[in-house]
């Protein structure tokens, strides 16, 4: 190993995971030679979140934990952000973006999970039992036929065609389902699915509709009273999304009406913080409804998969300043050098930022062995290796002045 001096020693770099993250995680980091490591099992929020993050480096977060811009700008050396999961609506990411802070998930690890849970509540929605069940554990007896569908032919409507929509399409078509989807954008569509021409095709024409859309502007509200008075008579609703896509008090009184058969919810608007809080829903105690508490991606494959993963963005962001996989941010990776020094720099995306970088490194008569700048509409993201270990602290100093600079950090200098 040649002579090596990070930028700072690794055992000083604060990281905090809340929310339960996976050992996997833990594993990694250490392996990485993270030692510095908080893992908390709860979600944080308010002036305790503020305070937690006070010097912590890497924060690793679940979908609970909501980093909006006061947060963000109150953690004073945060460099980046792992979503342990694949939503990413918990964080403002255009705050994060302005200030430097590259944010990573894992954007298919639990996709399985999910697409399976949805499988399951396919098919004991269509056997109505929920209600069954809940009898016979009080004693009851309900053999009947009424109501109860198989659940090859009928059809399923996927709105979200994307990972665990398209994975959902290959399960369903294995029960012999017929699988229509929508989609806002072209899709490649698995086996014999069909597109919808529109949401409005899509819930007139379906007897299961199953969403799987992130959580955007667009999507706040995408399922009310209106849509649901569009689905057909007697269909049933699966949301395993994010809770603010459906209008739940809708949702409520279709089920009370009659017009749905059933309902199966994943996800709400609000949820609780932590294990034990009281959870609230509109739908509770509503005849054929499958209420569970945010667990679509929670199965122990999944949790190992996504600790793993975020966990290998996290530590090779602070290792070598790669940002494949950021949500948020350019995406840059350069291989780590076996000597010199590598800068990273973050700046607003002005004309001449090149060349003032590039004078900085002449100026200190550094020879550049490799560059690679990316940009998007607001900031660019540049990686330096230079060839010697010269001043890294001058270098460091001048490359902090260069106006629209957003941050610059020295990765690593080894000789
Ligand atoms: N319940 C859980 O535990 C759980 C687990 C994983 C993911 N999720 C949620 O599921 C969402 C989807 O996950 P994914 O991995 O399939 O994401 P994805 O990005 O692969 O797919 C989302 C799809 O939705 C489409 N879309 C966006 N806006 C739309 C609109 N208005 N109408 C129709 N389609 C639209 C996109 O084009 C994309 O194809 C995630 O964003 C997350 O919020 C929940
Ligand atoms: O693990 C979680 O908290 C969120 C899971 C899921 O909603 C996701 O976005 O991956």
């Amino acid at each position: 190993m040649p002579n090596q001096r990070i930028s700072l020693p690794k055992d000083r770099i604060r990281i905090l995971l809340l929310e339960g993250v996976a050992d996997s995680a833990i594993a990694l980091l250490g392996a990485a030679g993270y030692t510095n490591i908080q893992r908390e099992s709860k979600a944080l929020e308010g002036e305790a979140l503020k305070a937690a993050l006070q010097g912590v480096h890497l924060l690793g977060i679940r979908s609970r934990t909501q980093l909006t811009a006061e947060v963000l700008e109150a953690a004073d050396r945060l460099i980046a952000v792992g979503c342990f999961c694949i939503g990413t609506n918990q964080v403002d990411l255009a705050t994060a973006k302005r200030l430097g802070i590259p944010v990573f998930n894992a954007p298919f690890s639990n996709t399985r999970s999910v697409a399976e849970l949805v499988m399951g509540e396919i098919v004991m929605l269509l056997r109505r039992i929920p209600d069954r069940s809940r009898s016979a554990h009080d004693g009851g007896w309900d053999k009947s036929a009424t109501h109860s569908r198989e659940v090859r032919g009928k059809t399923l409507g996927i709105v979200g065609y994307g990972n665990i929509g398209s994975q959902l399409s290959v399960l369903a078509e294995a029960f012999g389902m017929r699988v229509i989807y929508y989609d806002t954008v072209p899709k490649l569509g698995h086996g014999n699915v069909v597109a919808a021409a529109s949401l409005r095709d899509l819930l007139a024409a379906a007897d299961v509709v199953s969403l799987h859309v992130p959580e955007t502007a667009e999507t706040t509200g995408l399922i009310g009273a209106a849509e649901l008075a569009a689905m057909r008579p007697g269909a049933i609703l699966i949301n395993n999304a994010r809770g603010r896509v459906v209008d739940l008090d809708a949702v409520a009184v279709a089920l009370r009406e009659g017009h749905l058969l059933g309902a199966a919810a994943d996800v709400f608007p609000e949820e609780p913080k932590r294990n034990g809080e009281r959870f609230v829903s509109p739908l509770q105690g509503l005849p054929n409804v499958i209420l569970t508490p945010h667990i679509g991606g929670s199965t122990e494959e999944a949790q190992e998969r996504i600790g793993e993963e975020t966990a290998r963005k996290l530590s090779d962001y602070s290792d070598s300043g790669a940002t494949l996989g950021a949500v948020n941010f350019p995406e840059v990776t350069l291989p780590a050098r076996p000597s010199g020094t590598r800068y990273m720099h973050v700046h607003r995306n002005v004309p001449g930022m090149l060349a003032a970088l590039n004078e900085v490194f002449s100026r200190f008569s550094l020879n550049i062995s490799a560059q690679y700048l990316q940009t998007d509409p607001e900031i660019g993201y540049v990686v330096v290796d230079a060839d010697q270990v010269a001043d890294p602290e001058g270098v460091l100093a001048a490359l902090r002045q260069i106006p629209g600079t957003l941050r610059a950090r020295l990765l690593y200098e080894r000789s």
